[in-house]
């Protein structure tokens, strides 16, 4: 236990050791695998928190596996003492931390990011970040319907209930369902995905028979979405510089009954005119922070800053293979302005010939905007956290 958690705090990503420390421990119990799990997801995750327990910038793996134990979950010192093979209890402190960064255990410049970015909502964003997020699906609309999907999966012992903003979306209620073994899987019924991504690919609105290019498509989570609305019709074009997941994209589209994706290993030329183009952009992710308890850890802050250049690329691509008439959709999973408005705004600076527009006008609720932009976050819509642009190239000139 300790060398795995040695591991994670040193930078192990903790989902990669928890994994070879099941694997080389096979003979654990049940019982032993879970506390292992938890342990480990834990430490990682509560880090600060507990370096503020214990009064210590370097804690011992031990002594902060006492400090979960006994300070947070409340378990009796003696036993905490022995389950974290402490010689003796360790002193903790008590009362609350005195920043939202020890108390929500961040990095300083990350807790001071959030205060920038959210203002007096920073703390409820922060501590929603430490509260992993459900489990959605995202109903394949060209096979079944929500509804409908709600009773097959109920028949196959899954629990469900619908998702509050994208009619597409449903939750996995009570324990984790081994989902891959499903059937309804199998059949293409469903994919896993966040209920906030999923309202990216529903902006898009894209229609049967139109040219759509998913132009960061990555390994496809949004080109299913878009091949389900096309009806499989129409093109639809797929790009990304990462060939390893345009075939993984591939295969995904096979699986998924799709016969109208079109992979490109090259970037597409202006002479696309696209009716519609989804720019979901490299960034660096602090809307996903709750997916991993250590991903905050590994991030550092140069991370605000190294997406931007090629964000303003990616949209400027898009901008130029869009039809007049047609739009783009500006899309990144983090909560920072310098990738998100200021992008945009510089775009529209750059290119007059397009304007912002109303995401999801007649459909998306007002709950998911702000300032003319989609905007979802995991405290105010218990989705990952999200970003949107809609922009319309005009007809004229
Ligand atoms: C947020 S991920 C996309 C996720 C994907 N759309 C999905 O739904 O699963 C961003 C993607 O942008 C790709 N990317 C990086 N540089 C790029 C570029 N210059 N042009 C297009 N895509 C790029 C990355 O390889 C990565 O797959």
């Amino acid at each position: 236990m300790s060398e795995a958690l040695a591991r994670v705090l040193s930078g192990d990503p903790a989902e990669r050791v928890l994994d070879r420390t099941l694997r080389s421990h096979r003979d654990l119990s049940r019982e032993g695998r879970q506390a292992l799990k938890e342990a480990v997801f834990n430490v990682g995750l509560w880090r600060r928190r507990l370096g503020f327990l214990l009064d210590s910038p370097d804690p011992s793996p031990a002594q902060l596996l006492f400090a979960l134990l006994h300070g947070l979950v409340g378990v009796p010192a003696s036993d905490a003492t022995s389950w974290a093979g402490l010689a003796a209890p360790v002193p903790l402190r008590t009362g609350t931390p005195p920043s939202l960064a020890l108390r929500a255990s961040l990095p300083d410049w990350l807790a001071e990011h959030f205060v920038r970015e959210l203002g007096t909502e920073a703390e409820d964003f922060c501590a929603h970040l430490n509260v992993p997020g459900p489990i959605t699906l995202r109903v394949n609309p060209a096979r079944i319907s929500r509804e409908a999907l709600a009773a097959r999966l109920a028949s196959e012992g899954v629990t469900t209930r619908p998702g509050a903003w994208s009619p597409l979306a449903l939750h996995v209620d009570g324990a984790r369902p081994n989902l891959y073994a499903l059937p309804s899987l199998r059949e293409g019924l469903f994919e896993v995905q966040d209920e906030g991504s999923q309202l990216l690919g529903l902006l898009v609105e894209a229609r049967p028979g139109e040219t759509v290019l998913d132009l960061c498509a990555g390994a496809g989570g949004k080109t299913l979405q878009l091949g389900a609305a096309m009806k499989d019709s129409g093109r639809l074009l797929a790009y990304d510089p990462d060939a390893e997941r345009l075939d993984r994209l591939q295969q995904r589209a096979s699986r998924a009954g799709l016969t109208r994706v079109q992979v490109l290993r090259a970037p597409p030329s202006p002479g696309l005119n696209a009716d519609r183009v989804l720019a979901d952009a490299p960034c660096s992710e602090l809307g996903s922070l709750r997916r991993g308890p250590d991903l905050r850890f590994r991030l550092t802050p140069d991370s605000l800053s190294r997406y931007t250049a090629i964000q303003r690329d990616i949209l400027a691509h898009a901008g130029d293979v869009v039809r007049p008439g047609g739009r783009v959709v500006y899309a990144t999973c983090t909560v920072n302005r310098a990738e998100n408005q200021d992008v945009v705004a510089d775009f529209l600076r750059s290119r007059p010939d397009f304007q912002a527009v109303t995401p999801g006008a007649g459909w998306l609720p007002e709950a998911c905007l702000q300032d003319g932009f989609l905007f979802v976050t995991p405290h105010r819509h218990g989705t990952d956290g999200f970003f949107a642009a809609v922009l319309e190239r005009g007809t004229a000139g």
